[in-house]
């Protein structure tokens, strides 16, 4: 499963006037890669990311996903795409406050109509989490909830990862923990990742960093 974009440009419109935030982006992630892309406020990092991560369309380019085009897929289509095929780690972890970890994870069961319940506890397992199943979210520390975000983005075994800053709300330990956790992932069940990051002491753990300046990009 790979990551294609193609001559990907984005354009806002904001009445009469337009703004390109991406101009003519063109990307491919193998599976076993992780990609670090950085670059200014406002350069088009997450414009980039949504569209990667079919969140998001493009005024012009495409989007394949595993070799299948999105472009052509109806808004349900995507969805179920999206669901299957991608986990997304966002900046704050994003958890809903009200459900205890276990069950952060188990939403997405039910959501997936996925059989096997047994995957959320392995994840939890392997990220030093067990002792944690029946806390809320605010019981935990911001490492412990990044975890917590990362398993819950891997429960379908997506192939291809989209994180959005996931070392922000952390200390440089934790942050490198976060990190290395993804890109363990990445290389040992061959997926495909991106990472959207301004914190360059992580960027050693990824195979390439890519830079976008104005909604370009330069490597
Ligand atoms: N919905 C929108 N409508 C109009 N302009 C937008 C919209 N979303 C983003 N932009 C503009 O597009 C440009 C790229 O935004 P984007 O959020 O992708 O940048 P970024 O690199 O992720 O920035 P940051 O590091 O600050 O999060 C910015 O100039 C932003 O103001």
């Amino acid at each position: 499963m790979t990551l294609v974009m193609e001559n990907v440009s984005k354009v806002y419109k904001d009445g009469p006037k337009e703004f390109r935030a991406l101009d003519n982006v063109s990307l491919k992630v193998n599976p076993g890669e992780f990609i670090a892309i950085i670059g200014p406020s406002g350069s088009g990092k997450s414009t980039m990311l949504s569209i990667a991560g079919a969140l998001l369309s493009p005024s012009s380019g495409e989007i394949l996903l595993g070799g299948e085009n999105t472009i052509n897929l109806s808004s349900k289509q995507i969805t179920k795409r999206r669901l299957e095929k991608i986990g997304f780690v966002f900046q704050a972890a994003n958890l809903i406050p009200y459900l205890k970890v276990k069950d952060q994870l188990n939403v997405i069961n039910v959501i997936a109509k996925n059989k096997d319940r047994e995957k959320g506890n392995e994840l939890l397992e392997h990220f030093g989490l067990m002792h944690r199943i029946n806390n809320y979210p605010s019981d935990l520390s911001g490492g412990e909830r990044q975890r917590v975000a990362i398993a819950r983005a891997l429960i379908n075994d997506p192939k291809i990862i989209l994180a959005d800053e996931p070392t922000a709300s952390l200390d440089s330990k934790r942050g490198r923990q976060v990190v290395e956790m993804l890109a363990d992932e990445i290389k040992t069940r061959d997926k495909a990742g991106i990472m959207v990051t301004h914190d360059e002491r992580v960027l050693d753990l990824c195979d390439r960093v890519i830079e976008i300046r104005d909604g370009r990009l330069e490597e």
